[in-house]
């Protein structure tokens, strides 16, 4: 064997959220493990994406909380934005959490990193910079980045993407995101409650995979903050202007020009495949990305993929449960196949937006006879105290009560969703929620008490009210 041959049980292709989870399972349980990563550890979760979005959207909130503190009784001056402090603070945050993902963590659990580009050979063999490794097993974890949208003059204007727009120093003056996802809503509201004038200019709807009666309650906190939503709008051309770029926009037909001083793209993601030669190791792609079976496996069956190359649902959760996934496959040929039934996403805007499950409009889509269950936060005592009771739950249950899926938007919804999950994936019934004794005053009652609802109607009934009347008569 050469000096630059490497032969080994796993080869993962990429660190990020999918890519170090499996290679620090891997590891761990015994296999000789090698990790090829061509730019920084951690991936975009960390360097790029969740970590830097949810710094920066808590330097947001402390603005707006400092804003609104007179409805408290408590008086401050202007709050004070010192841009470049808030940069630090991103990139302080991210540094914190970096020494988990590095080299030397990896290295120290006896891993092989290896620091460049891989790219296939043939069906068992990689090259990355100058070493040749083979593997038993590969695993495709090389993420995505942002889809640049075919936008009439795009390429001459100058543009952030997630990748880049961490490294700002001065707080933007006019952003215009053109996106209204998570991305999108989340870094507009960021950007606004540290100051910047923001435009979000979205070709469908915002948030379009959230359920749109919930989806509500963000727009109308966006548009109160003073964002500047423009839906159902198509981006025609972009151009360079003195104060930085200008967009030719269009709304119902209507064509009108938008200017900003900074352009951020988050209109959706496209997979990291082009330098991985798959070809050589017949690794079929599909328009989305990477195609898999439930199993995780590629075309190729000794190589999986895993994380956001497959293009399905692109979390740092879902690249970890991926990770486990193929854990048990590879390591231990044990048949395991993906289950999408109880899979959550919280969206950080400021209310939260999260969701598990079967939504209202799939269930429909699917012909899946169920009931619709909604409460509100403004029922809710602990939202009262927080003077914070916009927000609603939302729950589906089959006929005979069985939880489906729910949804809540509302203050600290992403923390309010996990035993809505367990319910799922345990086949929990409502009755389980709604006989949970759930602590007063807390905003979790509002999952006690959207369960109950389920029996309000049978449980007030003229019926029941006749049945205790005539007990009643016996002393
Ligand atoms: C702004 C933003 C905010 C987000 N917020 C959240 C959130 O709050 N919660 C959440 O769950 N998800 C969030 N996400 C999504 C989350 O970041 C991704 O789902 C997750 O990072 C996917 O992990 P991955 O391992 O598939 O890919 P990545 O984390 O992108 O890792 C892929 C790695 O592969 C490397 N690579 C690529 N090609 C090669 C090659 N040929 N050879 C070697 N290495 C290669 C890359 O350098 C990269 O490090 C957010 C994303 C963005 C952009
Ligand atoms: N909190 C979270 O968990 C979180 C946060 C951010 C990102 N993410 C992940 O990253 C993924 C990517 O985020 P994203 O917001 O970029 O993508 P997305 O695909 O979720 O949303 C992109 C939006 O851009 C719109 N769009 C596309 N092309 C457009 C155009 N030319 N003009 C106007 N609008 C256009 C789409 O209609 C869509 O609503 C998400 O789907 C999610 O999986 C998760």
């Amino acid at each position: 064997m050469g000096k630059n041959m490497i032969k080994t049980d796993i080869c993962v292709i990429g660190g990020g959220s999918a890519g170090l989870s499996i290679a620090a399972g891997a590891v761990q349980m015994g296999a000789d493990t090698v990790l090829v990563e061509a730019g920084k550890m951690g991936g975009d979760c960390l360097n790029y994406g969740c970590i830097p979005s949810k710094a920066l959207l808590t330097a947001g909130k402390v603005v707006r909380t400092w804003k609104k503190s007179p409805e408290f009784g408590v008086n401050y001056g202007a709050p004070e934005v010192d841009f470049q402090k808030v940069h630090d603070h991103v990139k302080d945050v991210i540094a914190d959490i970096e020494p988990h993902d590095s080299v030397e963590r990896f290295e120290a659990l006896g891993v092989k990193v290896i620091q460049a580009s891989g790219q296939f050979v043939d069906s068992k063999t990689l090259k990355a910079g100058d070493v040749t490794i083979r593997a038993r097993r590969f695993v495709i974890a090389t993420g995505s980045r942002a889809m640049v949208p075919p936008i009439e003059g795009i390429e001459s204007v100058s543009f952030l993407t997630n990748e880049s727009v961490f490294d700002l120093t001065d707080l933007p003056k006019k952003i215009i995101i053109v996106g209204g996802g998570p991305i999108g809503c989340e870094l507009g509201q960021a950007f606004r409650n540290l100051g910047s004038e923001v435009s979000i200019v979205e070709m469908a709807s915002i948030m379009p995979k959230d359920d749109p009666d919930l989806v509500s309650v963000i727009r109308d906190r966006l548009e109160n903050d003073g964002i500047s939503l423009l839906e159902q709008t198509k981006v025609l051309s972009a151009e360079k202007s003195s104060e930085g770029v200008i967009l030719r926009v269009e709304t119902n037909g209507e064509e009108r020009d938008i200017s900003g001083t900074h352009l951020l793209l988050a209109a959706g993601r496209i997979p990291n495949l082009e330098k991985l030669n798959l070809e050589a190791a017949g690794v079929k792609v599909e328009r989305q990305g990477i195609a898999v079976d439930k199993g995780l496996r590629t075309s190729n069956r000794k190589i999986y993929a895993a994380g956001d190359v497959t293009g399905g649902y692109q979390f740092t959760h879902m690249a970890a449960y991926d990770a486990g996934i193929i854990i048990r496959s590879a390591l231990f040929r044990l048949p395991a196949k993906v289950s999408y039934n109880a899979v959550p996403w919280v969206t950080y805007t400021d209310p939260e937006l999260a969701h598990v499950g079967l939504s209202e409009t799939d269930a429909k889509k699917q012909g899946v006879q169920h009931k619709v269950l909604n409460w509100s936060f403004a029922d809710n005592d602990r939202a009262r105290a927080e003077r914070r009771t916009e927000g609603k739950v939302k729950v589906i249950t089959s006929q005979k009560g069985k939880i489906l899926g729910a949804s809540i938007v509302g203050l600290q919804a992403g923390e309010l969703i996990l035993p809505w999950g367990l319910a799922l994936s345990k086949g929990m019934k409502i009755g389980d929620m709604a006989n949970v004794i759930a602590p007063y005053p807390t905003l979790s009652e509002v999952s006690k008490r959207v369960a109950g609802s389920y029996y309000t109607e049978s449980l007030f009934s003229d019926r029941v009210k006749k049945i205790v009347r005539f007990l009643a008569k016996f002393g």
